[in-house]
């Protein structure tokens, strides 16, 4: 799938699988069977907490950069590093993520990333982006995002790269991609993500007007593909999980691969271009005074 992040072969293609168990078709089943201290295993850094349950092969993210979970440089890192393990890790066939902060899954791209920095920093900050969903969306894992609250913008992206999303039955909560609300433009890959979801004509409105669907609405455009009361939201993530996994690997893996491949090097061929395009637009007064008044419009709504 995507370069940066070698599709684990978990067996040669061609060989047919063992499909006597289910047990037998994940990568777990192909290390040497070794007796574990714990079936738990979890690491956490500043910003993102993570769980693998290494006799179930599925990992669970928790966000929790406070207050609202933007993506800044920092937290891409971390995303990315906690990313790479997992998918290095053989032990790990899945992927629940979800937040730890009350009411938001994540605010989106980190405004403050791109509001009056050079643009060395944009270029870098652009790239951390570029790299995140290049390893979610290209990742060989089963990934489900379990929405527990308003997803704007990049938290949308992050739900839209995982293969199911289930939101968190909320009159409160919106997910979207409301870029054009802050006078920005969601860039190519982030529409194509989004196309792919919910069809060209409704990604075509929803961009355009830059909305954020309330959870019943983003249920119907299928944005979202199941939708829960709060207390039932992992227990059916667990069970989505469960059920994806229950089909070998490497045929899903391949799926997969197939489904998102023209995207995915389409934005590798362009990714210097779609650096350069980035700084040269959010570097613009025009776009500066846009975001500037858009966190100013934040603030008052507050007091
Ligand atoms: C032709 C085109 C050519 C080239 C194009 C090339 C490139 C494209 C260019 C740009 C692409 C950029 C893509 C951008 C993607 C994004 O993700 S932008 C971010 C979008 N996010 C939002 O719009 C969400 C904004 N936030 C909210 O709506 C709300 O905060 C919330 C619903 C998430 C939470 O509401 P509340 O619980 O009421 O919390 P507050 O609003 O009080 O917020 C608390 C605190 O957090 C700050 N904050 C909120 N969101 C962000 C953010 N995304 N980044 C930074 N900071 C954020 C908010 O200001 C408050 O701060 P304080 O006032 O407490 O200091």
């Amino acid at each position: 799938m995507c370069p940066s992040v070698p599709l684990p072969s978990p067996c040669p293609p061609g060989i047919l699988f063992p499909y006597s168990s289910p047990q037998l078709w994940g990568r777990a089943a192909l290390q040497p069977p070794v007796l574990l201290p714990t079936q738990r295993r979890t690491f956490s850094n500043n910003k993102i907490l993570v769980e693998l349950d290494t006799s179930s092969g599925v990992a669970t993210m928790k966000f929790k950069s406070p207050p609202v979970n933007s993506l800044s440089l920092d937290f891409l890192t971390e995303f990315c590093i906690s990313l790479e393990k997992l998918e290095n890790d053989r032990a790990c066939r899945a992927l629940i993520i979800t937040s730890a902060i009350p009411r938001i899954f994540s605010s989106g791209l980190d405004i403050m990333e791109m509001f009056g920095k050079s643009t060395e920093h944009y270029a870098e900050f652009w790239r951390a982006v570029q790299e995140m969903w290049l390893r979610l969306y290209g990742s060989s894992m089963v990934t489900v995002a379990a929405i527990n609250g308003s997803s704007p913008a990049g938290g949308c992206l992050i739900a839209l790269s995982c293969d199911y999303r289930i939101m968190v039955e909320n009159p409160k909560y919106v997910i979207g991609l409301n870029e054009a609300q802050l006078g920005i433009v969601a860039p190519f890959w982030f529409k194509d993500t989004f196309v792919n979801t919910v069809g060209h004509r409704v990604a075509e409105r929803s961009l355009q007007l830059g909305l954020l669907h309330p959870v019943t609405e983003a249920h119907q455009i299928g944005l979202v593909d199941e939708v829960v009361p709060e207390e039932k939201l992992q227990e059916k993530a667990a069970a989505v999980v469960a059920q994806w996994l229950a089909l070998p690997d490497h045929a899903r893996q391949l799926t997969k691969s197939m489904m998102r491949k023209a995207v995915l090097d389409h934005m590798l061929a362009h990714r210097e271009e779609d650096i350069q395009n980035f700084v040269k637009f959010i570097s613009k007064d025009s776009i500066q005074k846009s975001l500037s008044m858009y966190m100013e419009m934040l603030k008052k709504k507050k007091s």
